[in-house]
């Protein structure tokens, strides 16, 4: 595409050299930069773009997008200086996959926790609709039933861009994804149009990035003020900052509650381990997935599915059908009855909703064992607040790793041990190692003791010092019942 079109909208603070260039493909990586291409430099956490600006050319870039420019430019090439690189090249990314946000239904899903649940089930959802459909996720990306591996949250805007242009090439007609913070900050969401967003919950998490809670609300706030008019803006009203979400957008304010009238009303009747009966705006209906965290998200799905049009029955009668996403509150049980869940609840609020949940299906003198760990290079204020709620909420609690990443597994682990009130010091114990952990609660578990495995869910490996491991809690627990 000619780098004018590329520019269309672009907000420009300076150009000089061919503006007609064609420009073939796009990268904020010097590495990947190629002949003809277009390197975008941008500022990050570990390092600045524009130090690699030199690197791009001699690989041959035509075009360096750039907020600085270089002391010694090259004849050969193009420069376009804006002020904010990754702003600039969402737009340009949308631009040059001619926009495809455009031809889809595109649904965007922001909050702490609930993301890929509300995200996946709305996939699924539409799907059995009838509906091409596309999905970003944490677990997974999927254009219809193509499964392709995901690496973040929210793809980086190329990528991003990539994917929405192959989902609308296959035929897609509405595509659902996660809007993580990070994303927000970085941008990789900029030049797409939405359909509509929602919101389902904020608590702690990620302060290691953002800093302060006050500037992670204002990350999440930002997706819903860049809403446009022809939107909707779902919204959870029982959550505290649910109203603070919608202050400033221009899209369409809906809403959903279990407590107070909102758009969209919800009730839970009963819950047990495979269930629950809730009332959805008049109608009663029976959902495989169970706990109140699970009743916002089913509630959430339903008030996005009647805002995309969609009958309310039919929607309710398919929803009730699906099960849980993987790596969500996924049950194995072993020949004795224990029960084992395995949840991705990674946040102190996730946890605890979890446990709280459980808590509520106990029926007589059922243990709980918790095994549970926080991954490392991320927010180190969650680690002593989950040891202390696995232990309030729990009969036995093992510490143990998730990803450790870079930093020392036992060092995360006496951060998580400083948070264990000393009345629970007796029913706590640490085991570094994962696979351990996990035989050790089985060994400690009875008949229909529950046996809760948090923090990595659908995950398939443990990343320790750089190396992605094969780890995966469902099937180290599957191993564990069989030896037991
Ligand atoms: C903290 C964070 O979000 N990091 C993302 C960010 O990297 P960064 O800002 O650290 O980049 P950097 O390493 O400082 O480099 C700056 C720039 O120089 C470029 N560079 C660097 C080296 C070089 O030789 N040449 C070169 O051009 C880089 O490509 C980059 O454009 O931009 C990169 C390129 O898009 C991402 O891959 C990277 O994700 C890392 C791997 C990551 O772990 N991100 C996590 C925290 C994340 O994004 N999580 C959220 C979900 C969170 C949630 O659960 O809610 C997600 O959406 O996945
Ligand atoms: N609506 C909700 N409110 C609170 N907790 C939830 C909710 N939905 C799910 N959870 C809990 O949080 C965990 C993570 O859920 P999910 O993966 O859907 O969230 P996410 O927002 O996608 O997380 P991430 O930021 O890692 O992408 C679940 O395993 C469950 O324990
Ligand atoms: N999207 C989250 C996932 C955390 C999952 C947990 N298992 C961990 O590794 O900390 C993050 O990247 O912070
Ligand atoms: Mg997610």
């Amino acid at each position: 595409m000619q780098l004018t079109s590329l520019l269309y909208k672009v907000p420009l603070q300076s150009t000089s050299g061919d503006m007609n260039v064609e420009v073939g493909k796009l990268t904020m990586d010097s590495r990947q930069a190629a002949p003809g291409g277009l390197f975008a430099a941008i500022r990050g956490t570990q390092t600045d773009g524009h130090q690699f600006i030199g690197k791009a050319v001699e690989q041959g870039a035509a075009v360096i997008l750039c907020e600085e420019l270089p002391e010694n430019r090259s004849e050969q090439v193009t420069y376009v200086q804006v002020q904010d690189s990754s702003y600039a090249l969402g737009l340009i990314a949308a631009n040059f996959y001619n926009h495809p946000s455009r031809k889809l239904k595109l649904v965007g899903v922001t909050g702490t926790n609930g993301k890929t649940s509300t995200a996946t089930l709305l996939f699924r959802l539409f799907q059995r609709m009838g509906y091409r459909s596309g999905l970003l996720s944490t677990v997974q990306n999927q254009i219809d039933e193509t499964v392709i591996p995901a690496t973040h949250t929210t793809p980086d805007t190329i990528a991003l861009n990539e994917l929405l242009e192959q989902m609308v090439q296959r035929g897609c007609t509405h595509c659902f994804m996660e809007v993580s913070s990070h994303a927000m900050v970085q941008q990789r969401v900029a030049g797409l149009q939405f359909a509509g967003g929602i919101f389902t919950n904020i608590t702690h998490d990620h302060l290691d990035f953002h800093h302060t809670f006050d500037n992670y609300i204002k990350a999440k706030k930002s997706f819903f003020d860049q809403l446009p008019a022809s939107a909707f803006a779902l919204t959870n009203l029982d959550d505290k900052r649910g109203l603070v979400m919608l202050q400033n957008t221009a899209a369409r304010k809906e809403s959903y509650s279990l407590q107070t009238l909102g758009s969209f009303k919800g009730r839970i009747l009963s819950e047990g381990l495979f269930g629950m009966q809730m009332d959805v705006d008049g109608r009663e209906v029976w959902f495989k997935l169970t706990g109140r965290f699970n009743a916002y998200n089913l509630l959430a799905v339903y008030g996005a599915a009647v805002l995309l049009g969609e009958d309310p029955e039919e929607s309710l009668t398919q929803l009730s059908d699906l099960p849980s996403p993987p790596g969500r509150f996924e049950m194995v049980i072993s020949d004795s009855k224990i029960v084992g869940i395995v949840d991705y609840a990674h946040t102190p609020d996730a946890l605890q909703n979890v446990l709280e949940t459980i808590a509520g299906l106990r029926q007589g003198n059922e243990r709980v064992i918790t095994v549970v760990g926080c991954g490392g290079n991320r927010d180190a204020a969650k680690r002593p607040i989950m040891a202390e709620i696995a232990c309030k909420f729990s009969d036995r609690v093992i510490l143990t790793s998730d990803n450790p990443r870079n930093e020392d597994p036992m060092a995360i682990l006496e951060q998580m041990q400083a948070g264990v009130p000393p009345i629970h010091f007796k029913k706590t114990q640490t085991i570094e190692d994962r696979h351990e952990a996990i035989y050790r609660a089985v060994e400690l578990a009875q008949p229909n003791d529950v046996i809760l495995i948090a923090g990595k869910g659908h995950e398939t490996y443990q990343e320790i010092k750089g190396v992605k491991h094969d780890f995966d809690d469902r099937k180290v627990l599957r191993a564990a019942f069989q030896q037991s």
